[in-house]
This record gives structure tokens, sequence and C-alpha cells, in this order.
């Protein structure tokens, strides 16, 4: 049972009712906390404590039919109305603070969750230390979203904000893929498996290939989406953090201090290409208006609050290199967009062939990792077809979670706010990772915004511009994962 207080600055805000409320629901249902906390809500809204109680039963509604415990959850919730650029709010926050470390016996560990504009975060962080907020009685730990950063420089600037009121071990970046299920499973498959392990290098893996796939559109998040596109969307932290775990050495200990140092040598070993390999190597698209299980949708250009003369990249492919001796030469290929096929998150790790002694083509073995939205793996191998004559045939072997198991498993801001509880940052992004990705994603960045490469239309409902397969055929292999009407076009599947 934990004592501590929260505060969550931006406490109206959709991030909080969608993801923090459940989060702490469930962790106070599991017991995680119970009598000893107290969770203070602050946004410039002139909300009462009681309607703020309102807002956190509404948000928990779903997750409970006892009226009783709902609301004795809510009881703990208080709410200041305060804007965080007025210093003066600090004062009265800090009184709240003391006043509710009193009553509930917190202990003086606080947790900060900036579920707010990146903007702001410099001068909240600013506040809290000059006002005495933070103290160093407790634990105090921050919790920021991303984006962090929109470049490399802007990047340093909030770090450098943030490292003036709390050091590295205190921050903890949320990457809400690190907290999925099949994303920390990964660590499972890697290391306690004695038929991967040794297999997990250059050697026998002819390349990996990350498939972050949406079939929704950019909904009403136009305006953030417009200025940043998916390439800082999407790759510059899921894809690349995933890259980072798939790539890793063996750490020591499934431990922060040990898992890090890893995860950070696999970023600072990526290969910056030069202008004219990004161009070649790096794919980016826009989607045009198409059907999705046969509704219609709008281009992009015709989104709300997004420009009609936006260049903006709705979908982004390349291949990655790592220069450490595990991976080096072996492609990491990806590829994410709105308004594909399907929503569909996998990897698959596709292996070499040993020398054939058959007298046919043999199948690469190939790992597939099931992120969402079911969840588990499948190992293709070759086996003998049943029959008279010898002849070799792929099989499948498929695992995937069962549905009740599924409806228990945490979500992954429970389980990231857990850690956070328990000071683990396993499951974030340490601020070297985040440097070394920005220093990629920067030189792609300024070579498209130079328009040296084009960015290619795609029909909503489609993969992605056909640009994305021509880079995998131009080193010799294709996409493992086609949608199923890719497969249907080509008479495989009836
Ligand atoms: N929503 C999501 O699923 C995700 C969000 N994020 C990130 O999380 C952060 C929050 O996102 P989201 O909840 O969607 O944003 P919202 O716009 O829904 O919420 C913003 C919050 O900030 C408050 N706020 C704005 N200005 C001030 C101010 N000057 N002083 C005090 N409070 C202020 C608003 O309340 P009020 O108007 O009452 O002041 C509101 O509570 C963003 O950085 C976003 O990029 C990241 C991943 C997913
Ligand atoms: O961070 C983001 O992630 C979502 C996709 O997350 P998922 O958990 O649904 O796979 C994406 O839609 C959004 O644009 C991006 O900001």
């Amino acid at each position: 049972m934990t004592q501590v207080i929260f505060t969550i600055f931006g406490a109206s805000g959709d991030l909080a009712k969608r993801k923090l409320y459940p989060s702490l629901f469930r962790l106070y249902k599991s017991g995680v906390l119970s009598e000893h906390f107290a969770v203070i809500g602050t946004a410039r809204r002139p909300w009462t404590k009681a309607y703020f109680e309102g807002v956190v039963l509404d948000a928990i509604s779903d997750l409970t039919t006892s009226k009783t415990e709902a609301e004795k959850f809510a009881s703990h919730f208080y709410y200041q109305s305060h804007d965080v650029q007025d210093a003066g709010h600090y004062v009265t926050l800090k009184n709240l603070q003391d006043d509710l470390c009193a009553t509930y016996e917190t202990g003086h560990n606080k947790v900060f969750f900036l579920a707010m504009a990146p903007e702001f975060f410099g001068t909240i962080a600013s506040h809290l230390k000059s006002e005495n907020i933070v103290d160093g009685l407790g634990f105090e730990r921050l919790i920021i979203e991303k984006p962090f950063g929109t470049s490399l420089e802007t990047a340093k600037a909030l770090n450098q904000a943030l490292s003036e009121t709390f050091n590295e071990d205190q921050i903890f970046r949320i990457d809400h893929y690190l907290g999925k299920e099949m994303i920390q499973n990964i660590f499972a498959v890697r290391f306690a498996n004695v038929l991967f392990e040794h297999v997990w290098n250059r050697e026998f893996i002819d390349n990996i290939q990350i498939t972050f796939a949406e079939s929704i559109g950019v909904e009403d998040r136009g305006g953030y989406y417009d200025k940043s596109g998916a390439l800082k969307d999407m790759v510059q932290n899921h894809i690349l953090q995933v890259l980072s775990i798939l790539a890793m050495d063996k750490p020591a200990s499934f431990s922060s201090s040990d898992v890090l140092p890893e995860k950070i040598k696999v970023l600072e070993n990526l290969c910056i290409p030069d202008e004219t390999t990004i161009a070649k190597n790096f794919i980016r698209g826009q989607y045009q208006a198409g059907r999705i299980n046969q509704q219609d949708f709008p281009a992009y250009i015709d989104e709300p609050s997004v420009d009609p003369a936006s260049k903006t990249e709705t979908f982004a492919s390349g291949v990655f290199f790592i220069e450490t001796d595990r991976f080096k030469d072996v492609p990491f290929f990806f590829r994410t967009g709105k308004r594909l096929t399907e929503k569909g998150t996998r990897i698959n790790i596709v292996f070499k062939n040993n020398a054939n002694i058959f007298k046919q083509d043999i199948q690469q073995n190939i790992l597939t990792i099931y992120i969402q939205p079911t969840e588990g793996f499948s190992l293709l191998v070759n086996g003998k077809e049943v029959g008279k004559s010898f002849a070799v045939e792929p099989v499948k072997l498929d695992f995937r979670h069962d549905a009740a198991a599924l409806g228990n498993s945490p979500e992954a801001y429970e389980k990231l706010m857990y850690d956070v509880l328990n000071g683990d940052a396993t499951n974030f992004s340490h601020w070297q990772e985040v440097k070394a990705s920005w220093t990629l994603i920067d030189k792609i960045v300024s070579t498209w915004q130079a328009d040296k490469a084009p960015l290619y239309p795609y029909q909503a409902g489609s993969m992605g511009p056909v640009e994305s397969f021509d880079l995998l055929e131009k080193y010799g292999t294709s996409w493992v994962w086609q949608p199923d009407h890719w497969y249907r076009e080509r008479g495989l599947l009836q």
C-alpha cells in the first residue's frame, strides 16, 4: 500500500479523464492505493471539489458496479483552479498539499503528472521548486507525456528546464507503448528462451519488420497532428523505443540500471544516413480519400483543423541500421500510418535460411509478435508434409492470449503508474534515448523539409504508398504481414 499525493496538472483534460483516473482507480481496486493517498487536480476551469468528484466518477463508471467503492475513491480527489503561469497559485497548492499530507498521512511522497501541453512544463517545474513544493522530504517523481520536444534543440531546452528541479532518476517520460503487455513480453521472449537468445543476432536474423498500422484518421487532433506528422508522432518515440528493446544486448539483470544503458547503446549506435540515403530509404505518404470496411473517408487535407495545402505525412516507412556487433548490416524496416487497411501492431523477426539440402525452396523461419489488437506470438517453422513423398511445408505455431486473461490484464497507464510508485524506470524513456532518437529524426525531417523526398499519396484503406513495398524489394525481401485483401487479390485466400 503506497502513501502518496498525486498532483495532476491538466486535470480537466482528455488524457486525465480517459487514462489517468481509470488507472488510479484500478490501482485503488487492486489495493496499491488504499487509505493514504490523495489526488489534487488543477486546471483553469473554476470547478469545485464536488464537481471534480463527479468528473472522476464519470471517468470510472465502466470499471465498477459498486457506488460506495466509487464514491470512496472519488472522495480522495481535491481540485484547485489554477493557471500554471500564476505564481500565487503555487502557494495555495503547497498549503493544500501540506493539509492533505497531514489528513491522509501520505508521508511527504509526491507524484506530479503534467497532463498538459509541454510548453508549460518548464514553468511548472520551476514554480514547484521556488515554492518549496518539491522539498526533498519524501520521494518526488515527475511524470510527463509525449511529445518530449519537437526537435533535438527543443527537447534539450525542455530537459534543461526540468533538470533545474528534478534529477534524471525523478523524471518518468511516459511512452505508453512501453506499458503494453506484448512490448514488455519482448524481454521474456528474448531473454527467457534459450531457443531465441542465441540466434538473436546478425548471424541468424535476416531482417526485422515493425508495423504500427492504424485505420483511424487524425480524428479531432488535426491541429496537433498537422504540426507533427507520423515521423514525430510515432517513430521518434514508440517505434525507436521498440527497436531498442528488439536490438539491445542482454542486460546483466532485469532492472532499469541494467536495461536502460543497453537500450541507450542501441539508439546511440543508430546509423545517421546522409541526405541521398534518406531520400532513398525513408518514405513519406499522405492519405487520400478511400474506403475502409465499406465506409468512405475523406482525404487528410479535408480533415478538420488540417491545412488544405498540408504537406504533413500521415505515413512513414523506412529502414534503420545499427552499428553494433550484434546487428551490424541487419535491416530494421518500419512502417506506420493513419487510415491504413486495419489496426495492426506487430513485429516480424525474419530468420536467415540455413544451407538447403532439399530440392525445393524453404520458407524462412519467422517469429511474429502480435502487439494489438490480438496479443501473442507465432512461429513459422518447416515440417514434412503428410504423405509418401517428401515435401517440406511451413507450419505456424500460434499462441494468443485468451480473452479472459486479457480482460484482467492492467492497462498500459496503470502499469506505468504502478512502476512510478515503485520508482522503477525500466519502462520509461531515458533522456539519453530521447536525445539519440531526435538526432536521427531531425536529420530525416530536414531532408524531407528540403523537399529532397516526395510526399507519396496513398488511398485510405491501403497499406500505404507502393514505394514502401518497393523499399523492401530493394533489399531482397518483402513485408511479411499483408492485410487479408492482399492475399485475396492474389488468390491466396478465399
Ligand atoms: N489525450 C491523449 O490521449 C494524449 C495526450 N498526450 C499529451 O498529454 C498532454 C495533455 O493532453 P490532453 O489531455 O489531450 O489535452 P487537453 O487539451 O484535453 O487538456 C489540457 C489541459 O491543460 C489545462 N490547461 C491549459 N492551459 C492551462 C493553464 N494555463 N493553466 C492551467 N491549466 C491549463 C486544461 O484545462 P483548462 O482549460 O481548464 O485550464 C486541460 O485540463 C499533451 O501534451 C498531449 O500531447 C499524449 C498522448 C496521448
Ligand atoms: O501516441 C500515439 O499513439 C496512438 C496509437 O496508440 P495505440 O495505443 O492506439 O496503438 C496514435 O493514434 C496517436 O496518433 C499517437 O499520438
